[in-house]
């Protein structure tokens, strides 16, 4: 039996001084799963030494971003996105585009995307209070993907766009407050049609007020919510946070000629124009290559591993930079830029982890530029010989699971002490893990994570549900079995 995702214990005290921000946690029930389970043989690499190199999908990020650059004001009719995400996060946009009048079609990696197409509607899911949906208003379904729900809604508040949008069950239970307040605070009318501050959302009315807005969270969709809103609006909006989290927005639409600037704690739109480009580059999913370097530096044997092309943006490379300075042999080279403003180059790994004793996150910019890779970098942490802490983390309890709570499950269930503490998970190391059958709570993120430290360990790892990577890592199980790995799915459930 999977182990209950509520239990907290407590293995170490938090940092001194810690203030643990109060948010509203999310508790729903989780439906039952879908996916099939992935199947780990571990131990020692299938390949011995050599060069390795492989390559992983674009950044699922970058790729929500140039889809919705076609939905700008001014954008081309017909503009191409190259090497893009096509996980299910990233698909997740596409019907809702479709219902806007915006067809996108893939081939390989580069989509399409045409602005004149006659809008395809999307079904509608069961009113939340039962009642009925306004009629003749576009309804816009972003399935599980909280990137492309509150990335549409800045849009459609900027470009003056009615319409409600809405998510699967898991995504109605996700704070949509953090980005909507500050776009009714611009003059938007967007109201809640279930529980306030979640899905589904009616866009109403533009932003028309220019000003200052602050934000209550570190959220990169919530800073890029309301940037996309400005923007798209031609209003002059100054956004102060409090955490430089991922800058992908900025970057972006600096790189199509809009006025930004960026300060320390604030990012400041001017109002004026700028040029959509037709064609927008997307960098391999930083994200992603993390999966590939821990399964090399957990095997510990073999040469150089490259992935070439990442996303260099410092905002996405906490993962790297934590085990780095913890001792790891992490490099980047080929260093270039991409024309949406990103830096990329290969990611160069060597060794292992024999000179690593422990990991610490304990800094907010630091937590961010690897928040997705936390259940990645607690599974790294528990086969380590001391005591690691990932801390800063509050939001992730408002992933789409959460995550403190979902990743210290999974890696207790390989027999690791690991705890949620505060807002943050303490790590006990110096464990013997063992494989069995462990838990993904339809997370894709705590699946890869489960997956990838299954592969180290002798012996047989059921990952529950683990195909649900296909999120974010369609190729995934490729990707890692070019690194050394016996991983597959289990078709037969
Ligand atoms: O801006 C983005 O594309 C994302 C920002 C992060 O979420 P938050 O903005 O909620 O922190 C991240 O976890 C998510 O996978 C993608
Ligand atoms: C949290 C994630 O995405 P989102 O917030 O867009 O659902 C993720 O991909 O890990």
């Amino acid at each position: 039996m999977c182990p209950s995702p509520n239990t907290t214990v407590p293995v170490a005290p938090p940092p001194p001084g810690r203030g643990v921000p109060v948010l509203e946690i999310q508790e729903f029930a989780m439906p039952a799963t879908a996916a099939a389970d992935l199947v780990v043989d571990g131990g020692r690499a299938r390949r011995g030494s050599g060069r390795i190199e492989v390559t992983v999908p674009g950044d699922k990020s970058v790729s929500h971003r140039a889809l919705l650059a076609a939905l700008l004001p001014g954008a081309p009719a017909v503009s191409t996105v190259r090497n893009a995400n096509l996980g299910g996060a990233v698909r997740a946009l596409l019907p809702a585009m479709a219902a806007l009048g915006v067809e996108v079609t893939a081939q390989d990696r580069t989509l399409t995307v045409r602005r004149t197409a006659t809008p395809v509607p999307q079904p509608t899911r069961s009113h939340p209070t039962g009642g009925g949906w306004p009629r003749d208003i576009p309804y816009l379904q972003t399935e599980g993907s909280s990137a492309a729900a509150r990335l549409l809604i800045g849009v459609l508040a900027g470009s003056g766009t009615t319409a409600i949008v809405d998510g699967d069950d898991v995504l109605r239970h996700r704070p949509m407050d953090w980005l909507v307040e500050p776009l009714v605070e611009l003059g938007a009318r967007l109201s809640y049609l279930g529980a306030p501050g979640r899905l589904p959302v009616l866009v109403g009315g533009p932003v028309h007020r220019p000003g200052t807005v602050e934000l209550c969270v570190g959220s990169a969709q919530a800073r890029s919510g309301v940037l996309l809103a400005a923007v798209a609006a031609g209003l002059p909006v100054t956004v102060r946070h409090s955490v430089r989290s991922r800058d992908h927005t900025e970057r972006m639409l600096a790189a199509f000629g809009a006025g930004l600037t960026a300060d320390d704690g604030q990012v400041a739109y001017d109002g004026g124009p700028y040029t959509v480009p037709p064609v927008i580059e997307v960098p391999a999913d930083p994200s992603l290559a993390a999966y590939p370097v821990a399964a090399r530096l957990l095997y510990g044997t073999g040469g150089e591993l490259r992935v070439p092309y990442v996303c260099l943006n410092p905002t996405r490379l906490g993962f790297f930079e934590v085990l780095r300075a913890a001792g790891a042999d992490i490099d980047y080279q080929d260093r270039g830029t991409t024309s949406a403003g990103e830096p990329v180059g290969t990611i160069v790994v060597d060794g292992g982890l024999d000179s690593v004793r422990a990991v610490r996150v304990d800094d907010p910019a630091l937590l961010h530029a690897l928040i997705d890779e936390v259940p990645l970098l607690a599974a790294v942490a528990a086969t380590l010989p001391g005591d690691s802490w990932i801390g800063c983390a509050e939001e992730l309890r408002f992933k789409e699971t959460d995550r403190l709570a979902t990743t210290a499950g999974m890696v207790r269930a390989f027999g690791a002490t690991v705890g949620t503490v505060g807002d943050g998970l303490a790590v006990h190391g110096g464990t013997v893990l063992r494989a069995g059958r462990v838990p993904a709570f339809e997370d894709h993120r705590i699946a890869m994570a489960a997956a990838t430290l299954a592969m180290s360990l002798p012996g047989r790892t059921t990952v529950s549900g683990g195909a649900c990577h296909r999120t974010s890592f369609p190729d995934f199980a490729e990707v890692q079995r070019a690194v050394g790995a016996r991983v597959c799915e289990d078709t037969d459930r």
